[in-house]
Order: structure tokens, then sequence, then C-alpha cells
């Protein structure tokens, strides 16, 4: 067995400690797991050793002293570059088990799955639906596909980090559900940005609007969650609005793989464009509702 029974004695690596990451390793040391974290930004650490996790100098260095190490990183590329760069996870993979959290395509999750089995260790894609929020709470949705005996052996954390784990059969499988999710996700802030606006520009109350989407068919959490904030145009991250962008264009580049015709996706994938080239990138994929505002020509 790679994991033993009690959490208590569990070591488990954690790389990247940004928004999701630090809530999520903070969850696991609340819990008794004994964690040890990197993130590229090494001072990022600090926080987490302050609340008893041990710090790996490199991605490599984690791996070597824990038995089961979770990755939680922006995107493809850094996905790929703390396996396979110098220093990386691949080097000292060997009878480990390594579990990829971030949100990336299926190819980029089959090439590191392939690597590290082919050293000799065992992967898992396990990404996850639900924000900063359901994070520090414990309540993400675990989407995960790969090695069934190291899912079965990494329920203990997962039962921790989330509140459903999904085991979806082959690598691939976690990620392209992800991104079917977030494209709905994507999708569906668009529409309700348009219709604020389209609400307050025809004289209508949009803090009306919101108590009646509440009542509504339509009705769900993420519009009950952002609306408000979103009224008084505030946007501080949960989650960033580049990355919705590169889940809407790997989600895009899937359904070209499929020969799915996307159109609402693609409009919707163009407005989170326009938002990061007016610079707002970095704050919540909620802050695309500026991109719905009219231009104001009054200076
Ligand atoms: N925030 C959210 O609500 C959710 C996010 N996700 C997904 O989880 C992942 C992480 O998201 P989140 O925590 O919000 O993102 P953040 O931008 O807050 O954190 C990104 C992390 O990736 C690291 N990183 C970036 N580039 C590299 C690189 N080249 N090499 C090594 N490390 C790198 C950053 O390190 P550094 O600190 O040095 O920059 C940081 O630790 C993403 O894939 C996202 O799509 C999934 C569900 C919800
Ligand atoms: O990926 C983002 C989320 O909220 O889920």
């Amino acid at each position: 067995m790679l994991f033993e029974e009690e959490s208590i004695k569990m070591e488990i690596g954690f790389l990247g400690l940004g928004i999701m990451g630090k809530a999520m390793s903070i969850n696991l040391l609340r819990h008794g797991f004994k964690v040890t974290v990197w993130n590229r930004t090494l001072s990022k650490c600090d926080e987490i050793v302050a609340l008893g996790a041990s710090v790996g100098e490199t991605p490599a260095a984690v791996v070597k002293k824990c038995k089961y190490t979770i990755a939680m990183l922006s995107d493809p590329s850094a996905a790929l570059s703390v396996v396979f760069d110098k220093d990386g996870v691949l080097e000292h993979i060997n009878g480990k088990g390594y579990v990829d959290m971030s949100t990336v395509d299926a190819n980029t999750s089959s090439k590191i799955s392939e690597a590290i089995k082919a050293k000799g260790g065992y992967f898992l894609e396990a990404p996850v639906s639900g924000s900063k929020k359901p994070a520090e709470d414990g309540q993400l949705v675990i989407l995960a596909a790969g090695e069934k005996a190291l899912y079965e052996e990494a329920l203990p954390a997962f039962d921790v980090l989330g509140k459903k784990s999904f085991f979806l059969g082959e690598v691939g499988n976690g990620a392209k559900m992800k991104l079917v999710v977030n494209m709905i996700m994507g999708s569906m802030m668009n529409a309700f940005s348009e219709g604020i606006t389209l609400a307050e520009r025809s004289g209508l109350s949009p803090g009306t609007l919101l108590d009646v989407l509440d009542l509504a068919a339509v009705s769900n959490a993420m519009f009950k969650m952002k609306g408000p904030a979103m009224l008084q145009n505030s946007y501080s991250p949960a989650f960033p609005l580049k990355h919705q962008q590169k889940d809407m264009r790997l989600a895009l580049a899937l359904g070209d793989e499929n020969a799915v015709s996307m159109p609402v996706a693609a409009a919707a994938n163009e407005a989170f464009k326009k938002a990061r080239s007016l610079g707002l990138g970095d704050l919540d994929f909620s802050a695309v509702h500026e991109t719905s505002k009219p231009l104001d020509h009054s200076s």
C-alpha cells in the first residue's frame, strides 16, 4: 500500500500554493496529515510552514520525502514543467504516487501519466470543481481518473478536501469532465453578466433581478455567490479570470477534436480574452462583467 490507514501517519507532499493549493494544504494539516510543501515562489511556503508544514526545496525533494504528492498548478505549462524540468517530480517518483489536481487538458495529463509510469510511479489526475471557499471548507468535487489503486488509497485525503469524489476511468476523463463543467460555467457567467447589464440599461433594478433569478428555474449557487459583488463592481479573485479563459480555450480545443460546434462557448471565450486584454486577468472571472458594459464616452 502506498498510503497508510491513519491520516495522522500519512506524509503528503503538496506542490503549488496559489489560491487553491494554499487552502487545500491548510485543510490537510488541520486534519492531521503531515504535509511537505513546495511553491515556485518559495516565500509563499512560510505561511503554511507556520501552521506546521515542512518545506521541500524542489519538487524532487518533496517527492523523495513523501509517498504521495499532490500538485495544484496554474496550467498545462506549469504542470509539465514541475514534472519534467531539472529537480522535477520524475527524479524520485519510482514507487511513489503523484496526484495532479490542476485543471489541464487530457493530452497534458497523458504525457505526465506515461512519464511517471515509465519511471515506476503511480499517477492519478484529479481536477476539482469548486473555488476558493469550497477549498477552504473541504467541499470540492473531485474528478479523478487513472490508477484506481492510487485513487482508493488517496480517499482519506480526498475525503478531507472534497464533499464527493468521482472515479472516471482512464487518464484524460477527469480532465475532460472538468473542462466540460468549466465551459458551461464560463458560458453561464457571460449570460449572467449580459443580463445584469441589460437589466440596468433598460431601467430595471439589478438587485431585484438577482432576487427574481434566485427564485426562478435558473437559480444556482454561482449567481447567488457572485451576483451581489458584481453589482458593486467588486471582483476579488477566487477563481482568476486568466484560468477561466485557459479552461475555455482548452474546452474549445476538445470541441475541435470531437467536431462539436460550440458557438456559445466560443463567444464566451472572446469575452474572457477581451477582459484579459483590459488587464483583468488576475481578478475573479466574474470581472468579465466589465466587457458587457457600454463604453463611457462622457470624458
Ligand atoms: N481558483 C479556483 O477557484 C479554482 C482553480 N482551479 C484550477 O486549479 C489550478 C490552480 O488555481 P489557483 O490556485 O486559483 O491559481 P493561482 O494562480 O492562485 O496559483 C497558481 C500556482 O501555480 C504555480 N505556478 C504557475 N506557473 C508555474 C510554473 N511554471 N512552475 C511552477 N509553478 C507554477 C504558482 O506559483 P507562484 O506562486 O510561484 O506563481 C501557484 O502556486 C488551476 O489549474 C485552476 O484552473 C480549479 C478549481 C477552482
Ligand atoms: O474551476 C473553477 C471552479 O470554480 O470550479
